[in-house]
């Protein structure tokens, strides 16, 4: 028996207004691959705007319940579903590997790591708190209460499908709202078992559910024009993202998104070259480099660039291709063969304008989505690589002179979600951390992400934040309640 489907958080069915369904309306269905060979894991319903809008009107009938339980109990209830997914972690990994390829360890550190989001909005629940304000006159008071905003529609992608749904669904249950998810189409079984967990956790029957569709703008539209959902929160493309924001504009829906990166990694002359290329390792191929804060370019102070790339060359030769459970296995496939396309697309044009190819550069013959580990030397600004987001293990190596030099080409780019670099002189590390335009910045740090920390970008990587005590404020609305007469 295959491993996924022995699994009893294995589902072949959206869970829809408290009902779980295993056929759509329309009769409708898809597949869902494996994306090492191809080979269909799952069958599921393919969900239509009749299954959406009846989730949307469940969770605006339950949202007033749950919002009016105390907090305590709001935390109680995701505690439990934090508890169950780390008990349940190796079956979710199985999942998740089987539906987006990772290895089994990235996929389990996924997992725990974005489960760690349940524990700490579970925290939070209980300290959204008011403000009382002296009033304007001595027979008034100002109270500013912090209420839940109501329904929202969560839309994630397909890279992380486990950790983007517990960023959003952790502080909008928590904060009293209800949730609509529609997973990425190429994983929604990591959202599935997630659902699963939350109903065996006690989260009420109607308060979250998981639309499975391939029609993603149909329940793009219906959202954004439905006037129940109160807010959108996305995580993907920036221009998915701001699509949503054009069409959510005639009913001034509230916006989180998590959008696009194209994170500048930089090695000044005086890092610890050991670190960084350590740090390069992790933050470029983590994934397959099919991770939205992945160093997609890195660029090393001209005096340091051999030896640099000497280390990181002999840390990319101990990476293994291969399938995601087999043992040993550090990096899984590409998503799919649009993904390997982009990033021959990138390489073609790198090495036309006179990149060189120090290792990989080619697919691998193990499987139609596995591609080399790739390094580039002699990269240049005028590369579409340093422009767009490969979302594939390359790792283009571009030498500047100095910090004005390197702070001004990595500035240059229409996104700001994350940025990275390595030095040892305090001056330099706060000159260079305050100068660069990105919403989160790694020093001697080749990994960010945590639940204590506000995750998101600036500039078109994205609005909001994910995580830390502000992640909670995108799910609550303020109100002023002028208190006279006293
Ligand atoms: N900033 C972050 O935290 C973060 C995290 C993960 C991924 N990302 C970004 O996501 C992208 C990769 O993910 P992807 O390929 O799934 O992105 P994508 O934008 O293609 O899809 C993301 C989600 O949006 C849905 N979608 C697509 N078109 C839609 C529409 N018109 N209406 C409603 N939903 C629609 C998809 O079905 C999927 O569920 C990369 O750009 C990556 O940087 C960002
Ligand atoms: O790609 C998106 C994820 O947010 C990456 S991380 O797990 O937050 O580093």
């Amino acid at each position: 028996m295959n491993p996924v489907s022995s699994s009893p958080l294995f589902k072949q069915a959206a869970l829809v207004a408290g009902e779980w369904l295993a056929r759509s309306a329309s009769g409708a269905t898809f597949q869902v691959c494996d994306p090492f060979d191809g080979k269909t894991i799952a069958t599921l319903p393919d969900l239509g705007l009749e299954e959406t809008s009846r989730a949307i009107d469940a969770a605006a009938r339950v949202q007033p319940e749950w919002a009016k339980r105390t907090a305590k109990e709001r935390a109680g209830v995701l505690k439990r579903w934090f508890d169950l997914v780390i008990a349940n972690a190796d079956d979710l990994a199985t999942i998740l590997t089987a539906e987006q390829g990772k290895p089994l360890g990235e996929a389990k550190s996924e997992i725990i790591s974005n489960a760690a989001y349940l524990e700490w909005f579970a925290e939070e629940a209980k300290r959204i708190e008011g403000e009382i304000i002296p009033g304007a006159h001595p027979s008034q008071r100002i109270l500013v209460l912090k209420q839940p905003i109501g329904v929202c529609a969560a839309i994630t992608p397909w890279n992380f499908p486990n950790g983007m749904i517990t960023r959003k669904v952790g502080p909008a249950l928590a904060a009293g709202c209800t949730v609509v998810l529609k997973p990425s189409e190429l994983t929604p079984l990591s959202a599935l078992a997630l659902a699963a967990l939350a109903e065996e956790a006690g989260v009420p029957k109607c308060a979250f559910s998981v639309i499975t569709t391939t029609d993603a703008k149909s329940f793009g539209l219906e959202v954004t024009k439905n006037p129940t959902v109160a807010k959108i929160t996305f995580t993907g493309s920036t221009p998915v993202g701001r699509w949503l924001m054009r069409e959510g504009a005639d009913t001034i829906k509230r916006f989180s998104l998590e959008l696009g990166g194209n994170a500048p990694f930089i090695v000044f002359d005086d890092a610890d070259l050991d670190a960084a290329s350590d740090g390069a390792l992790v933050s470029k191929f983590r994934n397959a480099g099919q991770t939205c804060v992945c160093a997609n370019r890195i660029y090393v102070q001209q005096g340091v660039v051999e030896a640099f790339t000497e280390k990181l060359l002999s840390r990319v030769s101990t990476l293994k291709l291969g399938r995601g459970t087999e043992a040993g296995v550090t990096m899984g496939p590409l998503i799919d063969g649009r993904a390997v396309a982009k990033m021959e697309a990138h390489l073609a044009d790198a090495t036309a304008k006179g990149a060189k190819i120090l290792s990989g550069g080619r697919r691998s013959s193990l499987g139609p989505t596995l591609f080399e580990p790739t390094v580039l030397s002699g990269v240049t600004q005028d590369m579409i690589v340093t422009r767009e987001e490969t979302f594939a293990p390359l790792a283009p190596i571009i030498a500047f002179r100095d910090e004005a030099d390197v702070i001004a080409m990595a500035n240059a780019s229409e996104f700001g979600l994350a940025a990275y670099f390595y030095a040892r002189d305090m001056r330099r590390i706060f000159n260079v951390a305050e100068a660069l335009q990105s919403g989160m910045v790694g020093v001697n740090n080749g990994a960010l992400a945590n639940e204590m920390a506000p995750f998101g970008g600036i500039k078109q990587s994205g609005l909001g934040r994910e995580g830390s005590h502000h992640g909670i404020e995108g799910y609550l609305e303020l109100k002023y309640v002028a208190l006279g007469g006293l």
